[in-house]
């Protein structure tokens, strides 16, 4: 196809404003493509390469419109296009405003690639393949000059573009295409233009993460060459994503919650095949070229964007070959830690992004892999599979440590890096995990359904990931009870009440027995034990001295407690050691907090 038909269609697509009008235009784009159909269902995305792909033009804005500015003519500078770009906004509509053409330098001749022999504008002769080939060529520059390859290359595609192709090529160039084509329209429009089922299409998107292979197989091979698509190792997937939500809400869906710590650090994606990473040396023709598979390693480590970061992650590398004995596709997050403590999450990305000086980044800052899931084991691809299957078979993988539905451990996972999971469908021992995870310096905890099977790419409502608490409350404690077993020395749960009026009277409003380590119940008995006003077996009345800063999900009205109002899930906080009860929360503000709700 010519680029100028691409690029009269996706100016027609820009006009339009329905869904339906865009995905069937994309259809139309689809059907007359022949062998463009993989670089078409890029483009019309505004990518280049493949979504599973590490790899980038890596050209600055500035090298562009440099070399806008050359096909423009002696008399235009870089400054000029910036400065006409400050003026409209839009990189292809100032691209578009130049009469390019004619310009005779060297690289209007050596695009570098397939484009080489062909000069002039208005020749209207550059066709979708040899942009594709000049834009790869243009990837694959590197090293010393290779900036002033780039801006040949760009330089001799503008020189023989029309203003409309001009306009889409340096969209295309700078990430900017922004037509209104998203990944669900391409999605659509693959197969509405093959005739599969669009849920076909969706599961070969999940496994292969490129747009362009899927919409050929789909044309080639139908619906059943798309079932045959599968996981690869090396590629990349999209990882699963989570919502914001509530131990209420699990509870609520799910019979039993499925509870992990929420780590702070960075997502990674492992892959692993002790016999080479099989997509290396599949992948033939300009993909070979990809960084992610251009040689025979054995483990390759991706960011959550799917970004390649193995070089720069020695550690995670040797840990997974010590650690993995079989091929495998691992999901996890690495968190940088110190003495064992995790440190801020941006070190990892720091990491992340180091090119150079790899091994003094790694004396510089630690880090630790915490393995929650996987998608591929020795052979097996575990998408369907469901989650705690697919952690017994991480486990497995893995080799040691805690497994699905075990009891806490105290550290939420262990040193082959498998996170601990465990299956509950008690809210204090969620409340306990949360308070074990946060004690250990770590962001809280994921709820995650036990029956989900793994989505790639999708925020969906399997994986909740506990909101903190939007308030808390200063409440006093008024009473409580005596611990039992070997905490039978200590006070262990805690009534808490709102303030009435000045302080001179108080409603009780709930129990707060979670969040408390042996250590601070020790701490707390000392404090509140000289209030002590009455006993009456293990329950206690207490005056109203002490102020509890405690954490909730829900104020629900209930008549348990003489406030007319109970917490859902309170949790300890701490003590507000600067609070007299005369500034606790009053219950006035309760009231307003559960009519906000
Ligand atoms: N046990 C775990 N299971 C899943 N994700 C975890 C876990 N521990 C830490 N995480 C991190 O939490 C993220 C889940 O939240 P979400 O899908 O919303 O990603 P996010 O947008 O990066 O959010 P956030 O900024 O809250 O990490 C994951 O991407 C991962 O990096």
């Amino acid at each position: 196809m010519q680029f100028g038909e691409f690029a009269d269609i996706a100016a027609e697509i820009e006009e339009l404003s329905a869904d339906t009008a865009i995905t069937e235009q994309v259809t139309r784009l689809f059907e007359g493509a022949n062998d463009d159909l993989p670089v078409l269902a890029r483009f019309v995305q505004g990518r280049v390469f493949p979504a599973w792909s590490s790899r980038t033009l890596d050209i600055g804005p500035n090298y562009c419109y440099e070399a806008i500015a050359r096909a423009a003519g002696t008399n235009v500078s870089a400054d000029d296009v910036e400065d006409r770009l400050a003026e409209v906004g839009d990189i292809g509509e100032v691209a578009a405003s130049y009469d390019f053409g004619g310009q005779q330098g060297l690289g209007a001749f050596t695009g570098g690639g397939a484009g080489g022999d062909s000069g002039a504008s208005g020749a209207n002769d550059l066709t979708v393949a040899e942009v594709a080939d000049e834009l790869d060529a243009l990837a694959a520059a590197e090293g010393s000059g290779s900036q002033d390859k780039k801006i040949d290359v760009l330089f001799a595609l503008f020189n023989r573009a029309s203003a409309t192709e001009a306009r889409y090529l340096a969209r295309l160039v700078l990430s900017e295409m922004r037509i209104g084509v998203g990944e669900g329209t391409v999605r659509d429009a693959t197969a509405d233009a093959f005739d599969v089922p669009v849920e076909a299409v969706e599961r070969a998107l999940q496994v292969s993460n490129d747009y362009g292979e899927v919409a050929r197989v789909a044309r080639e091979e139908g619906a059943d060459g798309l079932a045959a698509l599968d996981l690869e190792l090396g590629r990349p997937v999209q990882a699963m994503l989570a919502q914001a939500g509530s131990v209420a809400d699990a509870l609520d869906d799910w019979d039993e919650v499925a509870v992990e710590w929420k780590y702070d650090g960075a997502r990674v994606q492992i892959h692993y095949d002790p016999e080479g990473l099989a997509w290396a040396s599949e992948t033939a023709g300009s993909a070979a070229a990809d960084a992610s598979a251009s040689d025979d390693r054995e483990v390759a480590v991706f960011s959550r964007n799917m970004e390649d970061v193995t070089d720069a992650l020695p550690e995670i590398v040797e840990h997974v070959e010590a650690n993995v004995d079989a091929p495998a596709i691992l999901d996890g997050e690495v968190v940088a830690t110190e003495d064992g403590d995790p440190r801020p999450f941006q070190e990892v990305l720091r990491r992340f992004r180091r090119k150079h000086d790899v091994a003094q980044a790694r004396e510089e800052v630690e880090l630790d892999l915490f393995a929650f899931d996987c998608l591929h084991a020795a052979g097996d691809d575990l998408l369907r599979t469901p989650l705690p299957e697919r952690h017994d078979r991480l486990e497995g993988l893995l080799g040691a440590g805690a497994s699905a539905g075990e009891a806490s451990d105290d550290s939420g996972g262990d040193p082959s890096g498998l996170s601990s999971l465990w299956i509950t469908d008690d809210a204090e021992e969620i409340a306990d995990i949360e308070a074990e995870a946060l004690d250990a310096g770590h962001e809280g905890i994921m709820l995650k359904n036990p029956d989900s099977t793994y989505s790639p790419g999708r925020r969906g409502k399997n994986w909740l990931k506990r909101k903190p608490d939007v308030e808390t409350l200063d409440l006093v404690v008024t009473g409580a009870e005596w611990g039992e077993g070997r905490r039978a020395s200590f006070l262990g749960t805690f009534l808490l009440s709102a303030r009435v009026g000045e302080g001179e009277q108080f409603e009780t409003l709930g129990k707060v027995a979670t969040g408390i380590t042996d250590e601070e119940l020790a701490d707390l008995t000392e404090l509140l034990e000289p209030h002590v006003r009455e006993q009456d077996g293990q329950e206690v009345e207490i005056a109203p001295e002490v102020v509890f800063e405690v954490g909730y999900e829900e104020i629900q009205e209930s008549p348990t407690y003489s406030s007319g109002y109970a917490l859902r899930f309170p949790r300890f906080l701490g003590v507000r050691e600067d609070k007299d009860p005369e500034n606790a929360d009053s219950l006035a503000r309760v009231e307003r907090l559960a009519d906000q709700q």
